[in-house]
């Protein structure tokens, strides 16, 4: 990847988190990074270390070896409409990060040899701990590969169908934030019994990165490292059966379907 110019048309939340990423990467040179947006003053910040900041997207796409779209899914079509003048079949991948929009709706317009992928990663690129879940058409497994060593460098990436890419946007991209309202709930529990919110919330995320850590280093699945929490006739199951009482587990499935009903009529 360190060769490869990657544009990032419609850099915003996610797009600025996979910058960020990146150019954490000893592997990436900035010099290769474009960035576009239509106010691009807020991203001026990276210049400095060597970044190209401009609201032109034919210009950054016309020099681009990668061209990641991060506009929201209503912009797409007129992006590629936009930038298809200076694509270059063959000679260029556009990776799109939009939820919703198909490698087919995607493939009208642009020319039929256009290496083309859908890529769903989330905002933790920013700190290169992302999972990504790719898919793509037209394209070798050389292009693939290409592709998933750019989003292995921002954390982890997965090839699936192209049918899943809207379950992989609900758990892996909107799950960030199902995650991060649990965290408060919890840290607003734990003001009520008495840590100050700062303590609380430093004791909440200690306690999640290290429950997810656990299943993820020794392969378990979560139900097995609970049983070694819940202590019988203890305080753990009590307040998880409390919890469950109260809907936990059905609240947070409905969550999932109804992001997921929704992509459906974006
Ligand atoms: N946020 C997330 O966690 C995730 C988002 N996604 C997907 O990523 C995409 C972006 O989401 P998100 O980053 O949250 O959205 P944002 O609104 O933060 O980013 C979109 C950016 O596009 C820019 N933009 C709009 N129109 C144009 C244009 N014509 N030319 C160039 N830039 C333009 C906007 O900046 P300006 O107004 O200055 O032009 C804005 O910064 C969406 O398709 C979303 O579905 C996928 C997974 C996770
Ligand atoms: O909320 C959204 O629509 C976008 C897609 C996944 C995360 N954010």
């Amino acid at each position: 990847m360190k060769n490869k110019k990657i544009a990032i048309i419609g850099c915003g939340n996610l797009g600025t988190s996979i910058a960020h990423g990146l150019l954490e990467s000893e592997e990436f040179n900035p010099q290769n990074l474009t960035l576009t947006k239509r106010h691009p003053e807020s991203l001026f910040y990276l210049q400095p270390k060597g970044v190209t900041v401009i609201s032109d997207n034919s210009q950054a796409a016309s020099d681009a070896d990668l061209v990641v779209l991060g506009v929201k899914p209503y912009n797409v079509p007129n992006i590629l409409k936009e930038i298809r003048p200076v694509l270059k079949p063959g000679k260029q991948t556009i990776v799109s990060l939009a939820t919703g929009v198909t490698l087919e709706e995607m493939q009208t317009e642009l020319d039929p040899n256009t290496a083309l992928f859908r890529a769903m990663p989330n905002i933790a690129a920013d700190i290169q701990e992302s999972i990504t879940c790719i898919c793509g058409k037209n394209g070798s497994t050389e292009l693939e590969n290409q592709i998933k060593c750019l989003f292995n460098s921002i954390g982890i990436s997965i090839v699936i169908e192209e049918h899943l890419m809207e379950a992989a946007t609900v758990l892996g991209a909107c799950g960030v934030a199902y995650v991060l309202r649990f965290m408060r709930a919890m840290t607003q529990g734990g003001i009520q019994i008495g840590f100050d919110a700062k303590t609380a919330n430093m004791i909440v995320n200690q306690t999640v990165k290290g429950a997810a850590e656990l299943i993820i280093k020794k392969g378990i699945h979560p139900e097995e490292a609970i049983d070694k929490v819940t202590t019988p006739k203890g305080c753990t199951i009590v307040g998880l059966n409390e919890m469950e009482h109260h809907g936990f587990s059905a609240a947070m499935v409905k969550g999932v379907l109804a992001s997921y009903n929704k992509i459906e009529k974006l």
